[in-house]
């Protein structure tokens, strides 16, 4: 009898443990993803159009449903097209759909070891996102309202006067915002070297081609070669761009803790976070290597998203007159002509608010959001979904269902607005797009409120003093934008258009003079 329960004990455990083992091995009963029939070994690469690839994606749609299965040199690739697989996954379960896939090149060889959005999932990201939840939080932002007004200010009366310079004066508005409130930096009119070393990093980066499709991403044990093997000009830019990122990272920083430590105040995202890690024994800076390369994403990534936006918006103003008009009603009839928007008014202003919000739906500018890594293997639906795939969620085709936002293609800001007799139809409440727009569970944007403050303000600002018409040509004719829109490093860009505006009155142009002399101190 004990000789028997000698051995029935081991052997209850080797079978426990051989079936604990089996499970573990055991792959869900359920079929993978459909999606197109790629080519032997290298999958679907020619599936994929090299520009607009959400427009291709959403088309999939119909044909294979929530999430389409492709293959990249035989590694899985996945897209969500819905809401319901992005919330499903991305949302509920962001515990393991929250990673990023390794970019070998810039990490490995070009050393961007620091940013955040292709940082993994893990403590390090989950450090880097608490710094910048609280220096990005709702009250932390409310200390650069005046700031972000001026700003907006200054653009209105540069581009009301000339609006052939619209784009330049976004984009020099938009890297000064990021730079002001990460270090308390104020650019320069022109040849600003902050700002052009940014440009030269988004450039070299562009040159690189498009992130995660060189071999070394694809197979990171190439790694291990030199990076030369692939050429003197990839390696040559390798090293110019590591140099510079590492520009990037310490020489802001380093300027902002000199000027704390000589007792000059310079409020701000970086002055902030210092003071809040700095040790009353020692002096030392907890967690200093996280907080410079938070101020330093910023100051690489939160400037192409809201350029993009804007200069969106202006488009859609120039098609779309009673869109802008009826914007216009809202703030002539709540200012009165009296002042000028800040950013405390928001609240009473939902049809500015709402044009915010459709712009960011009707072009979003990140619309595949940034690409995931699945860290386990899961099922959806009935579908496996393969561990280690690259995962994308077309963010484009949830802001385009005709479901939740009836005419889709249409600028209607109406739509949010249920009251509205411009409503096409009230009886849909559309999902929020910012939720689209702004990304995902554990993952999402941490600059969504700086963003939208910043849009907002420009909005109503640039509303409240101009307004945008459509230009002429020679013969009088209007010209239109033609709505091509181009890609960035990670951000779509409507193609370079002509943008038309004016001042509203002289009476418009009066005010924003003198509000900016009254703010301008
Ligand atoms: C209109 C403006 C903006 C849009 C539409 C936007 C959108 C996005 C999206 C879609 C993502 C990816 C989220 C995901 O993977 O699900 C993202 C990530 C990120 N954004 Fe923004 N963004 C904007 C402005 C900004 C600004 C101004 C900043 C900084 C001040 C910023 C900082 C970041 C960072 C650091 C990440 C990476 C987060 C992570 O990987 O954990 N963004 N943003």
């Amino acid at each position: 009898m004990f000789a028997s329960v000698q051995y029935v004990v081991p052997l209850v455990v080797v079978v426990l443990l051989y079936v604990r083992y089996l499970n573990s091995r055991a792959r869900p009963h359920a079929p993978l993803p459909p999606g197109p029939k790629g080519v032997m070994l290298v999958g679907n690469i020619n599936d994929i159009p090299p520009k607009r690839q959400w427009l291709k994606f959403a088309e999939w749609k119909s044909e294979y449903g929530d999430v389409t299965r492709l293959t990249l040199l035989q590694r899985p690739f996945l897209v969500l097209n819905s809401r319901a697989a992005i919330e499903a996954l991305l949302v509920k379960k962001s515990q393991i759909y929250s990673d990023r896939p390794s970019m070998t090149l810039l990490k490995e060889w070009a050393g961007w070891t620091w940013s955040l959005p292709g940082l993994e999932y893990g403590p390090e990201m989950n450090l880097h996102r608490r710094l910048l939840n609280s220096g990005l939080s709702p009250s932390a932002c409310r200390d650069y309202y005046l700031d972000l007004q001026l700003a907006a200010l200054r653009l209105a009366r540069k581009v009301g006067a000339d609006p052939s310079v619209w784009a330049a004066s976004v984009h020099t508005m938009v890297a000064g915002n990021i730079l002001k409130m990460t270090y308390g930096y104020n650019v320069q009119e022109k040849n600003d070297p902050w700002m052009a070393r940014a440009e030269k990093i988004l450039e070299l980066i562009q040159d690189l081609g498009t992130l995660g499709s060189h071999p070394v991403d694809i197979f990171p044990w190439l790694a291990n070669l030199p990076p030369r093997v692939f050429g003197a000009k990839l390696a040559d830019n390798l090293t110019e761009l590591r140099r510079m990122l590492n520009s990037v990272l310490n020489e802001p920083y380093a300027e902002v803790k000199d000027a704390l430590d000589k007792g000059i105040d310079r409020p701000c995202f970086t002055t902030s976070m210092i003071t809040a890690h700095k040790s009353k024994e020692d002096g030392k800076v907890e967690d200093e290597y996280a907080i410079k390369s938070t101020a330093a994403t910023n100051y690489t990534v939160g400037v192409e998203t809201v350029e993009s936006t804007l200069r969106t918006f202006g488009i859609a103003m120039m098609l779309n007159p009673s869109v802008q008009a009826r914007a216009q009603a809202e703030l002539d009839a709540y200012l009165d002509g009296q002042r000028l928007p800040t950013l405390h008014d928001r609240e009473k202003l939902p049809y500015v608010e709402a044009v915010m919000m459709e712009v960011l739906r009707w072009q979003p500018s990140t619309p595949l959001a940034i690409a995931r890594r699945t860290m386990e293997d899961d099922v959806y639906n009935g579908l496996w979904i393969e561990k280690d795939a690259i995962l994308l969620a077309n963010s484009w085709q949830c802001l385009h269902d005709p479901d939740d936002y009836p005419s889709p293609h249409d600028f209607i800001p109406d739509r949010y607005i249920p009251s509205s007799p411009f409503n096409p139809n009230p009886a849909v409440s559309p999902p929020d797009p910012r939720d689209f727009a702004f990304g995902y569970g554990r993952r999402a944007c941490p600059g969504r409120t700086f963003a939208e403050s910043s849009l907002f303000i420009t909005i109503a600002t640039l509303l409240s003093v101009c307004s945008f018409e459509l230009p002429l040509n020679e013969d009088g004719v209007e010209i239109k934008p033609d709505m091509e829109y181009e890609s960035g490093v990670a951000v779509t860009f409507p193609k370079p258009y002509k943008c038309g505006m004016k001042f509203r009155s002289d009476a418009a142009r009066e005010l924003l003079d003198a509000t900016l002399s009254d703010l301008d101190v």
